[in-house]
């Protein structure tokens, strides 16, 4: 990194690298060390993991990396069940779960992960109600899929968050606009997710265009 991005860069964003589904990929992308790693169990999306997942191998990764489902308007009860059988210690949902499901997912010891699609019309205070159920935000371009649309939105909709939950910000993130994630100074802003912007096929990530981005951001 040159002396000017290392200046600028925002110091400890957390990174989540999102729509992981094969083994191999799983074990190249574990070994950057990012944060969260998230796995899509909804059947409409590309990279829905179906039954492909291999458990041990998801057993076998570090205790540090926080495993993450994504779920878009599924039951409580569902989540809880791959919550279990996966391991995973946190729900993203990504559908227009209210915030009493949040609250019944969050009663059955997994964590939530609220996500909020953006556009010009996003009002921040829709999100007060869902605050004590949630552990993060996570705030995706609005499009025409629940999530992975691939496109980012205006980051600046978020200056006057004021909330006490840290959240993640997703939609389009990639080495294109790595230059403005690095001037990110947002409130509240707690990490990056990053998807299909890293991929060289549906949840096929290239873990050398992740390794770049983790650099930049002072972390490989
Ligand atoms: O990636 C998907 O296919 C997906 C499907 C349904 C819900 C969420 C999904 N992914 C999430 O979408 C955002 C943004 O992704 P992208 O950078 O625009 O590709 C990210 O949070 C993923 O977790």
């Amino acid at each position: 990194m040159s002396t000017a991005a290392a200046e600028t860069a925002v110091p400890a964003l957390h990174l989540k690298v999102c729509g992981m589904k094969y083994a191999d990929n799983i074990a190249a992308v574990a070994a950057l060390e990012p944060d969260f790693m998230g796995f899509i169990f909804f059947p409409g999306s590309q990279r829905y993991v179906g039954d492909s997942l291999d458990r041990r191998l998801l057993e076998s990764l570090p205790a540090t990396l926080r495993k993450v489902g994504v779920f878009v308007d599924e039951s409580p009860a569902v989540i809880h069940r791959q919550a279990v059988r996966y391991g995973l210690e946190l729900a993203q949902l990504h559908g227009h779960e209210t915030p009493a499901q949040c609250a019944a997912v969050q009663a059955l010891g997994v964590g939530v992960i609220k996500a909020f699609g953006v556009d010009a019309s996003f009002s921040l205070e829709q999100l007060r109600p869902y605050a004590p159920h949630c552990a993060y935000f996570l705030f995706d371009t609005k499009g025409p899929q629940p999530g992975g649309n691939g496109t980012a939105f205006n980051w600046e909709l978020l200056r006057d968050y004021n909330l006490p939950v840290p959240y993640l910000l997703a939609g389009g993130l990639g080495l294109e606009n790595a230059a403005d994630l690095l001037r990110l100074d947002l409130p509240g802003l707690y990490g990056l997710d990053l998807n299909s912007r890293f991929e060289t096929s549906p949840a096929v990530k290239d873990p050398e265009r992740l390794r770049q981005l983790f650099r930049l951001l002072g972390r490989a």
